[in-house]
């Protein structure tokens, strides 16, 4: 695979513009030296396989079943979404609230484009060889009947009018004089058909424009309105709820007395939203499994994501809440670090739920492992063109399992950040991406896959609005 784009250039090195000054900037304070090492490999707990991989296994079977494999947990949770996806309704949406949806239903145009001959040029419309007596009034666009000229007859004509018929060019504004008597000459060779957009150029009514399955872009909106669609038949966004466990959990001031600021909270939903889905209020449930178990029951989303909670620890309830709900694990535990108690597990035919694991660059991994692809096919959105990188450092590999390390690109190579433990999100704040350190690690040039952060490529304001 090979590099999908160079954001600061050859040479970005040694030019330090205004903008490298402040990616310096950060790279210094992410990478400076007394910072931890990259995270060392843990040892691996040794698991006991059972079943087939990407198996779904009750919750209350062996806990300690062989995690999935990084790659074929993203399979799972793809082709998870794709049953689901078949049975999701087109919604008719106002053009202003498609923007980011994919087309249900192919744009097919519901006029000819242009819908009139039209004037390409502020001039005159012509009829036959010149010169020509120009008529009084002239025509703007918008005006309905432009009425008809007769051979040797010219009008003024604003570019966007209707050509009145039998109009055989138009003769643009610089390209023509007109003496005392209102004669109309062409100072230059005037080829029949000359700037007349003839109707039905770009599109005949029910031409099909764009097929099932395109993004709407800006571009998308202009042309729909263009060709007369005042709503678009869309794929909904899936409805995501969002619950953070923890008893532990501040949502605001500093950290005091053993507790700690919520930071998913406040992180989950716009990365969601950018992931392509309709986020509700995040609530709050703390450490309490009747609470947590209430709300997975009664919840009505397409998708519910959990924080927390995905351990053995005294507190963390979710694998026997979902054994209670009688939940079907696809997913338990993961092959990537950080993250490997992430889960995915169906609640019902058409609900899934991601168990993000608590420690937030954990979450991260399981945001983009399992979240992703499975909002991604919900969504009806494209998968994004696999890229790699050369590293410009080494990044080391965990023995058995996927790394998955916060870098920013820079010309054409990926530094690999530090600060990127498990419970840091200094690392991935700065970030551009992450890159896909298999088993055995990635060395100094070598090339690593990528995964893009939403809005390293199309800007935040592009892709939260
Ligand atoms: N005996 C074992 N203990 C743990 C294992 C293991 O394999 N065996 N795995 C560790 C790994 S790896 C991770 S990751 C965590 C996953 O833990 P949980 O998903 O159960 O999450 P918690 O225990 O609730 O929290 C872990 C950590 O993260 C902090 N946290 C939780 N929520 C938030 C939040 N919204 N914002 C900021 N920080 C949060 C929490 O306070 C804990 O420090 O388990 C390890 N343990
Ligand atoms: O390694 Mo855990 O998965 O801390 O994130």
């Amino acid at each position: 695979m090979t590099a999908r784009r160079t954001p600061a250039g050859p040479g970005a090195e040694s030019v330090r513009d205004p903008e490298d000054l402040d990616v310096e900037e950060v790279l210094a304070l992410v990478n400076e030296n007394r910072g931890p090492a990259p995270a060392a490999p843990r040892p691996v707990t040794a698991p006991k396989a059972t079943g087939e991989r990407g198996e779904a296994v009750h919750a209350s079977q062996d806990r300690h079943h062989k995690a999935t494999p990084w790659p074929e947990a993203r399979a799972i949770a793809e082709r998870a979404a794709r049953r689901a996806a078949a049975r999701r309704t087109p919604v008719s949406v106002l053009l202003d609230g498609a923007l980011g949806l994919v087309l249900a239903a192919p744009l097919a145009a519901l006029t000819d484009l242009p819908s009139f001959d039209t004037s390409a040029m502020d001039g005159w419309a012509v009829a036959g060889p010149g010169p020509w007596d120009v008529r009084d009034e002239g025509i703007l666009a918008g005006q309905a009947d432009p009425g008809t000229l007769g051979d040797g007859q010219a009008v003024r004509i604003a570019t966007g009018a209707r050509v009145p018929s039998d109009t055989t060019a138009v003769l643009r504004s610089e390209h023509g004089r007109t003496d005392d008597k209102a004669r109309l000459y062409a100072t230059r060779e005037l080829p029949h058909g000359q700037d007349i957009r003839p109707r039905g150029q770009e599109c005949r009514s029910g031409d099909q424009l764009l097929p099932t399955g395109t993004l709407v872009t800006p571009a998308v909106l202009g042309l729909a309105a263009a060709a007369g669609y005042d709503t678009l038949s869309v794929v909904p966004r899936p409805r995501v709820d969002v619950l953070v466990l923890g008893d532990e959990l501040l949502t605001e001031g500093r950290p005091h007395d053993g507790l700690i600021r919520d930071a998913l909270g406040p992180m989950l939903p716009p990365w969601l939203r950018a992931l392509g889905a309709e986020v509700g209020a995040v609530r709050h449930l703390g450490d309490d499994p009747k609470a947590l178990g209430k709300t997975l029951a009664t919840s009505d989303a397409d998708v519910i994501v959990t924080t927390g909670g995905t351990a053995a620890g005294p507190v963390d309830h979710l694998h026997p809440t979902l054994d209670r709900l009688g939940a079907e694990l696809l997913v338990d535990g993961v092959e990537v670090r950080p993250g490997h108690p992430m889960l995915l597990a169906r609640m019902q035919s058409d609900q899934h739920l991601v168990g993000l694991p608590g420690n937030p660059l954990a979450a991260v991994s399981g945001l983009l492992t399992l979240a992703e692809p499975l909002l991604r096919v919900l969504a009806a959105r494209p998968a994004p063109e696999p890229y790699a990188m050369p590293l410009q450092e080494e990044a080391h590999g965990h023995p058995h399992d996927t790394r998955l390390v916060p870098v920013v690109l820079r010309g054409d190579r990926a530094l690999p950040l530090h600060y990127n433990g498990p419970a840091m999100l200094r690392g991935i704040a700065a970030a551009d991406a992450l890159a896909v350190v298999p088993p055995g690690g990635v060395r100094r040039d070598q090339e690593a896959d990528l995964l893009d952060l939403p809005w390293a490529s199309a800007g935040v304001a592009a892709c939260f609005t």
